[in-house]
């Protein structure tokens, strides 16, 4: 049985969170106290000396950007959920409306003003800010500003009216017959935007109120006690009320209401649109929660002519996600089914259980499978190929998508017949039979390129940075560079097929808009697809994915965990599975039973498992295999917890090896006693080097697996210096050319590699003199022909650049494959080989299990959504015991207190269960009757304890290691 979560109330707590500034942005630090740059000072108000509205323009804050220049770096931080160009559009059709602020908030321009028919409010909404770090002098100076909308409200005395229309004019007439007859003032709101409302505010008070006063001037503004309003507004909690609506469904009901608004006109301009556009791409800055896309998508559909309805779902990713599985959806009934088998479903092995058994089994044309760690979605996978093969489904017919190269060549081992690959290779395999004469490059080689074909062509120069932006991860780039290529296909593919390159980001991208036309493989044919690790592909991996089921009318069968969602950081979404599973397009199977850990292990995970957001519409808690009931010994021998109070990650470093001989040895020491494995994982490669350094000392004999991934920087030494220096060669004699390559780039190394020059010096001296070794005889027949006179200067020229241009990715793309190669069999020693000791970061641990593990965890009290995904992996990979090496700044740190609260939830219902044995009837009981009971209880436990008193605390807390062995808190498994 797992330990309730409710029984732990601190815990269950911690699924309620606040949104915090951070959503925009982590260099918003500062919650409107003494610290950070959101700070007590910082309050609406006026203008910086020298500054006015024409020196601080509203543009940038249309769009998320940073800028540096001179070590000034500046970044815009939109908030509003819409930009001020929708707003103006939306204020412009007439349909605007804008909820009146509570008495509370807003500032009364008019109270007390028995003569006037009407009232004045003011109200303020954080529309952005402009982050200015200065670093150039000693220290770095952060300074903030924040544009506001300026919202004036004008209503009818004692309105209560909770919304208004947003006017861009004064509306005439200024008054209206109410349902008695009597004239009243007509309510609306203006919105205005600045950077310094007390300047700017008064204004617009004034253009309204001479229209509506009975003296025709504009009523009196009590500018100190606006200005005392300003001061005690509270920009931390406005901030934080953006962010909640840009993390919730009401950014979906606002955008839609937008599109509704535009869409409700007589007709809507093409500059309209294109800021419809933009504002549908402006919304990619931050993450929106998938149901919200629903919304607006459907909005769309509902309001905009169809052809613009597609255009405008392209605007966007997670609405071209959208769109594709609505069209998906209608197509349905057309999908492949594999045939019903009762004899197939008959020979299962019997050990799946009944929720495996209907995954595997399904007949529906669409299925997710969502599962914790550890469930056997690997094992399900696995056994679904089994079963569609003993329907009769030939096993060529199908094809297993898998997120790395290892777990590919996994599935290609134990079915040699299936399709078995990653999606990148399955779009390469599709690309390169219809584009063959591309080169699979680098974005840096391809830019470099770019820039030596093409130094002046306009549309090569946008294409270059949607590139880059792509290559940076930016925000939105893939739908950017998605749309600039759908625009200007031909011009593009022609720029392509002259430089004879392309690369991972653009295939897909091209493989998607030319999917009916693209030639495949034979071996991509299959009817029946499988998807695993589905969490980790990017939206626009699943976008192709769906379009290329929906071409071939395949069946999909995906499996994944959104609480495992690792690649964020390449565009992966750990929502996307939610929003699947909430959009009814997909049959969903849950599996619930964890088949890899003990109880214990797993209690401690759940812990861990409940604060991370993804998993809050799914709410999955891993249970155990197993009848057996953890109790609170059995739980600190299994899972624990060692914490320790660093002020710095280098002062953690340093008191690392004490730790490993204090704490991490003990623990090993007992699990290789029983002859089993430990894995040690952590998120950085340096520590697991700090790591391994000790276990060397501690266990010379033990042969240690380091399974980690290795990574390599492509090369585009080449292709810069061609770049650059290429005038230089074609100055010289074609006979010394090879030889002026090999100067020029060992002799201008700092100008081509820039800050890395000095590391990589006898690396680039290497790589060209292999070049020099590989392409000399070839260039040297170029040379022979040229003083023959066959071959024309020119030519020659061109002939040693392309060279050049193509060995730099021919040795990208071979490093590369090598490097692959080796990682696979770096994995494999977890499996076959005799290391009991096995080095892994816990990305590259990912889909593995292990006996017991180290973890090497770094806490911290508000930790980012990605990291507790990624210690959630780690805490879910041991089967039969962990030791978690915390460290933190904090002196009382909560995975400490969860720990011990764990404890207490156990010993607690070991106390109940006692009772019940004793006799008592505990359901009949009162809970106060219950409580006084347990008490009694725990009062005979301390007497009977109490002449073996001097028992060692279960866990501590420890500013520095010791090396007295019996100060480690830790108690070593039995
Ligand atoms: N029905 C079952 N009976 C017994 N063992 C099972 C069963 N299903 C899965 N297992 C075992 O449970 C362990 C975990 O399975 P698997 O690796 O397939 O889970 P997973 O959901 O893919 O894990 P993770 O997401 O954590 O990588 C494996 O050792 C597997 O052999």
């Amino acid at each position: 049985m797992p330990i309730m979560l409710d029984d732990i109330s601190s815990i269950s707590n911690k699924v309620i969170r606040a949104v915090t500034p951070h959503f925009f942005s982590t260099m918003l630090t500062g919650r409107g106290g003494t610290q950070g740059v959101i700070n007590q000072n910082l309050k609406p108000g006026r203008y910086d000396l020298g500054q006015s509205a024409h020196t601080m323009p509203l543009k940038p804050l249309n769009d998320k950007s940073k800028s540096s220049s001179n070590g000034v770096t500046i970044r815009t931080i939109p908030m509003g959920p819409l930009t001020p160009y929708s707003q103006r559009d939306s204020i412009a059709s007439g349909n605007a409306i804008l909820n009146v602020p509570s008495s509370a908030e807003r500032f009364h321009v008019t109270p007390g003003r028995a003569n006037l028919d009407f009232d004045v409010y003011v109200d303020l909404t954080p529309q952005g800010t402009v982050l200015k770090e200065d670093g150039s002098g000693d220290k770095m100076i952060r300074h903030l500003d924040v544009l506001y909308r300026m919202e004036v409200f004008l209503l009818a005395s004692g309105s209560s009216t909770e919304r208004v229309r947003i006017a861009d004019t004064v509306p005439r007439p200024l008054r209206l017959p109410d349902a008695a007859g009597k004239l009243v003032p007509q309510e609306f709101a203006f919105v205005g935007y600045s950077f310094a409302p007390l300047d700017d505010i008064e204004a617009m008070i004034d253009m309204i109120s001479v229209q509506f006063s009975p003296t025709g001037q504009g009523v009196h503004v009590d500018v100190a006690g606006l200005a005392t309003w300003m001061s005690d507004y509270d920009l931390y909690d406005r901030i934080c009320r953006q962010a909640e609506i840009w993390s919730s469904a009401a950014i979906g009901e606002a955008v839609a209401e937008h599109v509704e608004n535009l869409f409700a006109q007589s007709s809507v301009s093409d500059p309209e649109l294109n800021r419809l556009a933009a504002q549908l791409r402006y919304l990619e800055n931050y993450t929106v929660p998938l149901e919200a896309y629903r919304v607006i998508y459907d909005a769309i559909r509902r309001v905009a002519p169809a052809q613009v309805a597609d255009v405008l779902a392209k605007q966007n990713m997670n609405l071209l996600m959208n769109g594709t599985m609505a069209a998906l959806e209608d197509l349905k009934p057309q999908l492949a089914v594999p045939p019903f088998n009762p004899q197939a479903i008959a020979a299962l092995p019997s050990k799946f259980s009944a929720q495996q058994r209907e995954a595997i089994t399904t007949a529906e044309p669409l299925s997710l499978t969502t599962a914790g760690a550890g469930t056997g979605k690997s094992t399900t996978i696995l056994a679904r190929i089994d079963y569609l093969t003993a329907c009769g489904i030939d096993p060529k017919e199908i094809t297993v998508l898998s997120f790395t190269n290892a777990a590919a060549d996994n599935i290609l081992a134990k079915n040699p017949k299936v399709g078995s690959m990653t999606i990148s290779r399955m779009v390469l395999d599709i690309y390169k039979l219809n584009h063959p004469t591309h080169q699979v490059s680098t974005i840096d080689t391809m830019v470099n390129t770019l820039d030596i074909f093409y130094p002046n062509d306009d549309m090569v120069r946008a294409f270059r940075r949607r590139l880059i932006e792509v290559d940076k991860n930016q925000d939105g780039a893939t739908t950017a560079l998605n749309a600039f290529v759908e625009q200007h296909f031909d011009a593009v593919m022609t720029v392509l097929n002259s430089i004879e390159q392309t690369c991972l980001e653009l295939q897909i991208i091209i493989a998607y808009q030319q999917i009916d036309q693209m030639a495949e493989p034979p071996h991509l044919a299959g009817k029946f697809l499988i998807v695993d690790e589905v969490q980790d592909n990017s939206i626009f991996e699943f976008v192709y994915l769906l379009r290329y089921v929906t071409k071939h009318k395949q069946n999909m069968f995906i499996v994944g965990d959104a609480s495992q969602t690792l690649y964020e950081f390449r565009s992966a979404n750990p929502k996307a599975l939610n929003a699947l599973e909430g959009s009814g397009v997909f049959k969903t199977y849950k599996l619930t039973t964890n088949y890899r850990s003990n109880q214990e292990i797993l209690d401690f995970a759940n812990v861990h498992l409940a604060d991370i957001e993804a998993n809050a519409l799914s709410q999955i808690r891993l249970q155990a295999n197993s009848l057996s009931q953890p109790t609170a010994k059995s739980f600190q021998e299994k899972v624990q917890l060692k914490y320790c109070t660093a002020q710095s990650q280098k002062s953690f470093k340093e008191d690392l090896p004490g730790y490993m001989l204090n704490v991490v040895k003990p623990y090993v020491d007992a699990c290789l006693a029983r002859g089993e494995k430990v894995a040690f994982l952590s998120y950085k490669k340096t520590d697991l080097q700090l790591m391994q350094a000790s276990l060397e000392k501690f266990y010379p004999g033990q042969q240690i697996a380091d399974i980690t991934s290795k990574r390599r920087r492509p090369t585009t030494i080449f292709s810069q210096y061609v770049k650059l220096f290429w005038n230089d060669v074609k100055q010289v004699q074609p006979g010394d050319a090879s030889l002026v390559i090999y100067k020029g780039i060992t002799d201008n190394l700092d100008q081509i590699a820039g800050r890395s020059a000095a590391t990589v010096r006898t690396f680039i001296q290497k790589i060209v003199s292999d070049w020099w070794i590989a392409q000399g005889p070839t260039v040297d027949s170029w040379v022979r022909l040229f003083n023959q006179g066959s071959l024309k200067r020119e030519e020659f020229f061109d002939r040693l650049m392309r060279n050049i241009l193509d060995y730099e990715i021919d040795q990208n793309g071979l490093k590369q494959m090598v490097l692959n190669q080796q990682n696979r069999q770096r994995k494999e020693q977890n499996n076959q080989g005799n290391a009991n000791l096995i080095m892994s970061t816990i990305h590259g641990a990912k889909g593995l299990e292990f006996d017991n593990v180290v973890v090497l965890h770094q806490y911290d009290t508000v930790l980012p959504e990605d990291q507790k995904r990624m210690f959630y992996v780690a805490f879910t990979r041991a089967m039969k015991s962990e030791l978690v090496l915390s460290f933190g700044k904090q002196k009382n740190a909560a995975i400490e207190t969860d720990y011990q609260l764990i404890v207490n939830a156990l010993e607690r219902r070991e106390r109940i269960d006692l009772l019940r044995k004793q006799g008592l009837n505990l359901d009949a009981m009162s809970a106060e009757e219950v409580e006084a009971a347990l008490s009694t209880l725990m009062t005979e436990e301390a007497q009977d304890a109490a002449p073996t008193a001097a028992v060692a605390p279960i866990n501590g807390t420890s500013s520095a290691p010791t090396n007295d062995a019996a100060s480690a808190a830790v108690p070593v498994p039995a």
